[in-house]
């Protein structure tokens, strides 16, 4: 039983979590999680701005950032949330925040991601956060994503889960339409996110979000990232492209050597 995790694509290390003769030991998805997250972790240092990121797995690395700090082991930190749930756990850490207003230039991002390719590329949003969480890790030097191994995907759109895409809300329709039109080639159903009460999600800057779903490749992603903001009504899309400078991946099986 071990733990992996990969500091690029290229090159990826390993920790033995315990001597190849041990009994197995069996960990969660969210125990993976963690163990990401509290690597991630390690990068940070005293008076850093801090990129805090959204999700269940970038939870971990904000409980940790939170408890590292009430144990006096950091300290003037400043962190910039990425979503409003994120901003409530850390005041409630009492992690000092702030925005990109004042600091436009962060040290640090910690954030997961809902899919991972050979190149770095993240799709994210899955939990709504896309266009806070562009804006603030566009504005990192480092961006560190933190994921468990079932993120990893040969191409973006190989989960078969979604690609978000946040929409303004006025004719919605209209602009899902479209949508699904630019990647027919890609047998792309695009469908409004809900809230689970039969209502529209509505994301912490009140638009709304359409999911795509591609049973086929996109090709070049930076072309089909531009025809998407070419789309007036499309705010922005959860393909974050060249912009992970390191991605963490823990995992069950020692594979990644
Ligand atoms: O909008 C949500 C964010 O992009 C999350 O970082 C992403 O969905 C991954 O979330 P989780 O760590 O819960 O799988």
């Amino acid at each position: 039983m071990a733990i992996a995790w990969s500091e690029t694509a290229a090159s990826m290390e390993a920790l033995s979590l315990s001597p190849p003769m041990s009994p197995p030991v069996i960990l969660t998805q969210d125990e993976l999680k963690k163990i990401a997250a509290y690597k991630a972790v390690e990068f940070v240092e005293s008076g850093m701005v801090l990129g805090l990121g959204t999700g269940s797995t970038a939870k971990h690395a904000v409980d940790r950032i939170g408890e590292l700090l009430r144990q006096g082991k950091l300290s003037n930190i400043v962190g910039i949330p990425t979503s409003k749930k994120t901003q409530e756990q850390a005041v409630s850490l009492g992690i000092p925040l702030s925005d990109l207003d004042n600091y436009p230039t962060i040290d640090l991002a910690i954030d997961g991601a809902d899919e991972v390719d050979p190149h770095l590329n993240l799709v994210k949003g899955r939990g709504g956060s896309l266009l806070r969480e562009k804006m603030v890790e566009g504005a990192c030097k480092k961006f560190v994503c933190i994921v468990d191994e079932s993120k990893l995907v040969k191409h973006l759109g190989g989960s078969g889960l979604a690609l978000p895409v946040e929409i303004v809300p006025f004719c919605w329709k209209f602009t899902a339409n479209k949508l699904q039109k630019l990647f027919q080639g890609s047998d792309c159903v695009a469908k409004l996110r809900n809230d689970g009460e039969g209502k529209p999600f509505v994301t912490d800057n009140g638009n709304y979000i359409v999911d795509l779903y591609l049973k086929k490749e996109m090709g070049d992603l930076q072309v089909a990232s531009d025809a998407i903001l070419r789309i007036a009504g499309v705010v922005e899309h959860g393909m974050f492209l060249d912009m992970a400078t390191t991605v963490i991946v823990a995992g069950a099986e020692l594979g990644f050597r």
